[in-house]
């Protein structure tokens, strides 16, 4: 059968980047999608509002809803501390598998837990599988409309503390409206916008970064 477009994309990645290092397998990727295939990972442009936020925050423990073929959870697992976790969630089986190839091929196995399943079942197991408290940093990139639902089961289950950090990408396009509204009226949040363009393209877009400044916030003094 034919292969898929993160099948072509993975055999670029061996192609042409050299086995553990990190910025080769970004750059493959990042080549690919602009020159043979466009893809739907956060890409370069967003990729730099990222990693500025990932360094700022440097997190002992990141989720990141959404691997994909695992293009962001490089660019975050490069620059985390030693000892810091990232725990990605996909629910697709067929992009896990390719995005546990690329994470393995840029030598950052060690520095991410690939999980496939639905957020909305592995959020709960978060203590209990992986023994996290909370996180300090979520990237949100999985199924827009499901970017809200996610964030108020994390709130609900105390794995946001003072000062997480939530960024979300896709804000604009293709958009996460009720998410928006939410994270930017809720007084729970100091919410602000990194204007970008959609991955690969002129179209815009953007990352929205909300602090959670606890949970006291907003609730009656
Ligand atoms: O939903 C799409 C989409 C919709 C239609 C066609 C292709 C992709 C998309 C587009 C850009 C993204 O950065 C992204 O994360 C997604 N996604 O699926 O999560
Ligand atoms: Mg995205």
């Amino acid at each position: 059968t034919r292969s898929s477009r993160p099948q072509r994309m993975l055999a670029h990645v061996k192609r042409h980047a050299a086995r553990g290092d990190p910025q080769s397998v970004i750059d493959a990727i990042d080549y690919f999608c602009r020159h043979k295939e466009w893809a739907m990972n956060v890409g370069d442009e967003k990729g730099t509002i990222l990693d500025s936020v990932v360094c700022e925050v440097s997190p002992g423990a990141v989720l990141e809803l959404g691997t994909y073929c695992g293009y962001s959870t490089m660019r975050i697992a490069r620059l985390l501390a030693p000892g810091a976790r990232l725990i990605t969630l996909e629910f697709n089986p067929a992009n896990a598998a390719v995005a546990r190839q690329v994470i393995a091929w840029a030598g950052l196995e060690h520095k991410v837990q690939l999980v496939e399943g639905s957020s909305g079942d592995l959020i709960p197991q978060m203590r209990e599988k992986f023994g996290i408290d909370s996180f300090d940093l979520v990237f949100l990139d999985h199924w827009k409309d499901w970017y809200l639902p996610d964030t108020r089961l994390m709130e609900e289950l105390g794995l946001l503390h003072k000062g997480s950090v939530l960024l979300a990408d896709n804000v604009i396009c293709p958009g996460a409206p009720e998410y928006l509204a939410y994270v930017r009226s809720s007084p729970r949040y100091d919410s602000r916008y990194f204007k970008s363009h959609l991955e690969y393209t002129y179209v815009e877009d953007g990352l929205e970064k909300s602090v959670f400044p606890g949970a006291s916030a907003g609730s009656r003094p």
